[in-house]
């Protein structure tokens, strides 16, 4: 399972890059925009300048409108600022059909510019509270479009948490619903240390993570802790071990 941390900014990134032995992904996100929020421009290019370069950075583009041309150059503004992983928050699509077109810009967009680049369909857990796209629908829309991972987070960042609204079962779900569409699966929202057995267990190739390796485990107010990051890590890498040693793993 790869991890990727979203910093908020240019001192966050710093101290990612400080960690950077211990996480796989820097996602560079506004958190005070969103749950997906999207940063500046120059902000994933000093970014980008500040980790280590065998380090990808991602940029989500927002918690997207229903507006595939606003989306589409939004994405392809990040790809030229240096992010590789783009990531869309589908928050203003109600249909798959709506949400397959905005990826599909997007998917466009971004590798006619850059075709090595990794295009993330995100949705949210808590779909239900937003009105956009069921989490399950996810792998399909990322799969029609071109994209090259589905991906959940939570909307509202109101102490709830992944599988307070997509059950383990679920999210295991998702998972093989990705894995069939021959797609990545990531999954976000508020996880914590003890929701790291669980995300293994069903396959769970990215997870995305801020709140819990914040000091306080607050992802407002809190700031990234290279110290958290490596603690998250070995926890991450602890599960793997005692996974694999299960006969259920082979
Ligand atoms: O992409 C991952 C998100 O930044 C997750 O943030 P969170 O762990 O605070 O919910």
């Amino acid at each position: 399972m790869l991890l990727l941390i979203s910093p908020d900014g240019v001192e966050e990134a710093l101290a990612c890059a400080k960690a950077a032995d211990h996480l796989d992904i820097v996602d560079v996100k506004k958190p005070d925009e969103g749950s997906l929020g999207a940063n500046f421009p120059w902000v994933i290019r000093e970014i980008r300048g500040a980790v280590p370069a065998d380090k990808p950075v991602s940029a989500t583009v927002g918690d997207v409108p229903y507006k595939p041309g606003t989306v589409a150059q939004a994405a392809l503004g990040a790809a030229v600022s240096g992010a590789t992983y783009i990531k869309v928050g589908l928050y203003g699509c109600t249909t798959p059909d709506q949400a397959i077109e905005v990826m599909r810009g997007v998917v466009r967009a971004v590798k006619d510019f850059r075709p090595d680049a990794f295009v993330v369909a995100s949705g949210y857990a808590d779909a239900h509270r937003i009105g956009c796209v069921s989490p399950l629908a996810l792998p399909d829309i990322a799969r029609r479009s071109g994209s090259d991972a589905a991906m959940l987070d939570t909307a509202i960042k109101d102490g709830t948490r992944l599988f307070d609204h997509v059950p383990p079962e679920a999210c295991g779900e998702f998972v093989r619903l990705a894995h069939d569409a021959g797609l990545l699966a990531a999954l976000a929202g508020s996880v914590k240390r003890e929701d790291l057995a669980l995300l293994t267990r069903i396959g769970t190739d990215i997870v995305g993570v801020r709140g819990a390796v914040c000091e306080g485990g607050d992802r407002n107010a809190g700031r990234i802790q290279p110290r958290l990051v490596a603690e998250f890590r070995a926890e991450m890498d602890r599960h793997a071990r005692e996974y694999a040693a299960t006969p259920a793993a082979s």
